[in-house]
């Protein structure tokens, strides 16, 4: 086909929750029943119309495409799986007569309702956002339902625009999928490319129907070589679908977009296939380098869209240097548009929005309407040369040499006490001795205990909420915060639990509350980024040399302490955490980075157990998730991240129990890491697997205290007596009982009291029964 050209600025995707989080409101609106189907519909089109407005004001073309229908209610990957029909058979219940799906069955699937268990949720590529996981069988059954999609085309085209829909490939869709229950051993969802890909070609001949000049197909499971499936399926399936849907006669032109890496092998795949424009991802991979004279030639006849401003962090960065990539891309194509490398979906809105921000780091910052800003820059440099765009590099470089010097980024203190550290840092003494010099804490066998948080209430959120806005004086609220401590520390001696936690309703997130206090970090008012769903966080922003100008957590838990005989948990969050939630410096290798965080936290631990606290647990729910996608780069990620918390946690006296908390992800690839961290106690998410976890344990030797979850947090079910008996059995015949924990998956906060009392009450229950039938008398660590 003959392509309509493709705009030489565009965004390959741009937040959708809202400036103010309009559509996370609404969408709750919707849950709690306070507002009906048609009023979310109408709050979503003024949100799509609004961003299409500003997207034109800030420069993208109104009429050629640049601007991406990136919208989504809840997730783009449900979005994918609804639009191709692939709905679970649990749901079939809920598509209408025609076979599709309304708004209330649409979260339904997302959410679950009763025994109906949603969509597994998991996390995406490198990033913080969670996508739920399509489920496929060999008789899953394929059936085009873009009615949104198409809607929305002609939405924007009623509003004077031509737009151009997004999708989640076919590819990546089958690799991001699993296979359904049901499916028979060996089964894998890419085994169904050949049915998927009529129905995508169907979508597309809708879409082009609608008026659709461009398609934009997502591939970014070509990127990354964690996905388990073999390299060369994966290159066939891209030859087959791409063949394929390239081929079709009634279809807009093809954009495939590769963020989150370098293509790779998978380069010449695409550029061999009949499609029209493909992104090169050149923030996380490089300009592509000894290419085959096929691909070569291949790629001169395809727009090159050059994904050169990072959609990934926050800072205005380096303009000259992603000219120069841009430049650098023309050698391939005589075509070349300008893109940011991934979806803006990870960051936030617009940094004029943060006006208690310094404006000298305001001045570093880039969000999603300034990097917007920053690609229609560099589209008119590539069409107009340079000197078109000089004044604006120049600021840009101004900038960044302004930020480099200036105070607080390198902090001469903090690098000497960097610089003069040695190996013995890192280590504690040896396990046994500490599990010997622990008998104090004097715990049955099977110790139970939560992983740190207590249902956040509305009145714990609201009370923040009028501290903030002076309604409150700090005095009161620290007043309120005490006494919810308390209520915890009482409800959970009335339950019988053997290791207590304050229940951390003091922090309004668990990066966030330590950004706060930490030197080096600042952190917004309206930042807000969506993690999945309707929830979302703000996080921080990492500029400088990290600091601890006071202690951090000690107050509260020696408070905490304060009201019980048994051990209360002190409760950081680890250096590895703190890094992944929070955009962080890209100056400095991230090793150092989080050596500077492993620092302050090891001063905190210092001055809790000088305040009487005997088990601190250090939180690491991220270690999986910050895993560099290619296999090359992950052993020195597992050697800084795994010493980072090893110099936190290092400076611990023996008798102090340390407790680390992995959940959000699949940890068998990072279980050798986990083992070396070598805290006295990991507490690991397992209920939602049904202990799949516990057979990685077992084989990989793990010989520390363990507790795999034994209650998905993360659902509104209450497990029975049986089922945490049944779980904690399984744990049992794997794991010696003299090492075993029983816990949650993970914290409480997003639960309400009732189920979190009901099933803390069954878990002890549980506990109780399994104990009796063995032989152990205490724990050993
Ligand atoms: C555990 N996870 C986390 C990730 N990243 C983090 N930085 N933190 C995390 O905990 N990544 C991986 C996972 C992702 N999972 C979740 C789970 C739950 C949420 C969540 O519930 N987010 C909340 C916002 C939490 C928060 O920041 N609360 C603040 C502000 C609360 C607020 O919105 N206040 C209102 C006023 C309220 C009132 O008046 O009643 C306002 O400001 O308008 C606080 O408690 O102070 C969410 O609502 O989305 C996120 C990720
Ligand atoms: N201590 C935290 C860990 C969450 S991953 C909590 O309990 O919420
Ligand atoms: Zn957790």
């Amino acid at each position: 086909m003959t392509a309509p050209a493709f705009p030489t600025g565009t965004i390959l995707g741009y937040p959708r929750i809202g400036r103010r989080r309009e559509l996370k409101k609404a969408v709750e609106a919707f849950w709690a029943g306070a507002i009906d189907a048609a009023e979310l519909e109408r709050t979503a089109a003024g949100l799509r119309a609004a961003t299409r407005e500003r997207l034109a004001g800030l420069g993208l073309g109104r009429t050629d495409s640049a601007i991406p229908e990136s919208f989504s209610f809840y997730d783009q990957v449900l979005d994918a799986a609804v639009a191709v029909g692939a709905v679970p058979t649990r749901f079939e219940r809920l598509l209408d007569a025609d076979g599709a799906l309304d708004l209330a069955g649409y979260f339904t699937v997302a959410r679950g309702e009763g025994d109906d268990a949603p969509l597994e949720m998991t996390k995406w590529f490198d990033s913080n956002y969670h996508y739920l996981v399509p489920e496929i069988g060999p008789d899953t059954s394929f059936a085009a339902h873009g009615e949104r999609l198409v809607a929305q085309v002609r939405e924007a085209r009623d509003a004077g625009f031509l737009t151009r829909p997004v999708l989640v490939g076919p590819v990546t869709f089958l690799l991001l999928a699993k296979a359904a229950d049901d499916a028979p051993e060996g089964f894998r969802p890419l085994d169904r490319l050949a049915d998927l890909v009529p129905v995508y070609a169907t979508l597309l001949a809708e879409l082009a129907a609608a008026g659709a000049e461009w398609v934009q197909l997502d591939e970014p499971a070509l990127v990354s070589e964690s996905i388990d499936e073999q390299r060369d399926r994966v290159l066939e399936a891209v030859g087959i679908a791409y063949d394929a849907l390239g081929s079709a006669e009634e279809r807009p032109a093809i954009f495939v977009a590769a963020p989150y890496g370098s293509l790779d092998d998978a380069l010449p795949a695409l550029a061999a296939a009949p499609i029209e424009a493909l992104s090169l991802d050149l923030v996380r991979g490089t300009v592509p380098e000894q290419l085959d004279p096929a691909t070569e030639e291949s790629l001169a006849a395809k727009t090159l869209v050059a994904g050169v401003i990072d959609g990934h962090n926050i800072w205005r960065g380096d303009l000259e240097r992603a000219f120069e990539l841009a430049e650098a891309v023309r050698s391939f194509s005589g075509s070349v548009a300008v893109s940011t490398s991934t979806s803006l979906l990870h960051v936030p809105h617009d940094v004029d929005d943060e006006t208690l921000l310094d404006p000298r780091l305001v001045s570093w910052l880039a969000f999603a309407d300034q990097k917007v800003a920053q690609v229609a820059v560099l589209a008119r440099g590539v069409a107009e040369g340079r000197d078109a765009i000089a004044s604006e590099l120049d600021a840009a470089s101004a900038a960044l040499a302004d930020r480099a010097g200036a105070p607080g980024v390198r902090v001469p203190a903090v690098r000497d006490r960097l610089a003069a550290l040695d190996d013995a840092d890192f280590s504690r003494v040896a396990y046994d001795e500490r599990v010997a010099a622990q008998e104090g804490l004097d715990l049955p066998a099977l110790p139970t205990t939560t992983i740190g948080s207590f249902p956040q209430t509305a009145e714990i959120r609201r009370a923040r909420a009028r501290l903030l806005k002076g309604e409150l004086t700090d005095a009161a609220y620290r007043e309120l915060m005490r006494e919810e401590i308390a209520r915890v520390i009482r409800l959970q001696e009335e339950l019988g639990l053997d290791v207590l936690v304050h229940g951390e309703p003091e922090r309004n997130d668990m990066v966030q509350y330590f950004a706060e206090l930490l030197d080096g970090f600042a952190v917004t008012q309206h930042g807000w980024v969506q993690s999945y769903g309707s929830r979302c966080t703000r996080p921080s922003i990492l500029w400088g040399d990290v600091s601890r100008p006071a202690p951090m957590t000690v107050e509260w838990s020696a408070y905490a302490q304060s009201l019980s005989d048994k051990p209360v948990k002190g409760m950081l969050t680890g250096p590895v955490t703190i890094l992944a939630w929070s955009f962080v410096r890209e100056d400095q290798p991230l090793g150092d980075t989080a050596r500077q965080v492993g620092l302050a936290l090891r001063d905190e631990i210092a001055d809790l157990e000088a305040a009487g606290i005997r088990v601190i647990q250090v939180d690491e729910p991220a270690l999986r998730e910050l895993l560099p996608l290619k296999l090359a780069d992950q052993p020195a990620y597992l050697d800084w991240s795994v010493g980072s918390f090893r110099l936190a946690t290092a400076g611990a006296a023996p008798a102090t129990q340390v407790h680390t908390h992995l959940c959000y992800s699949e940890f068998g690839v990072v279980i050798d890491a986990i083992r070396s961290l070598d805290a006295d106690v990991t507490s690991i998410e397992a209920a939602r697997s049904r202990m799949e976890v516990v057979d990685d344990l077992a084989t990989s030797g793990f010989d520390h205290g363990i507790g795999p979850g034994v209650y998905d947090i993360h659902s509104p079910r209450v497990p029975s007596v049986e089922e945490v008996q049944s779980l904690l059995e399984r744990a049992v015949a794997e794991i010696p009982a003299g090492r075993l924990w029983v816990n949650p998956d993970c914290g409480l906060k997003t639960r309400g009291y009732d189920e979190t009392v009901a099933s803390l009450e069954h878990i002890i229950e549980a506990t109780r029964a399994v104990r009796a039938g063995l032989a152990v008398p205490a724990n050993a660590g």
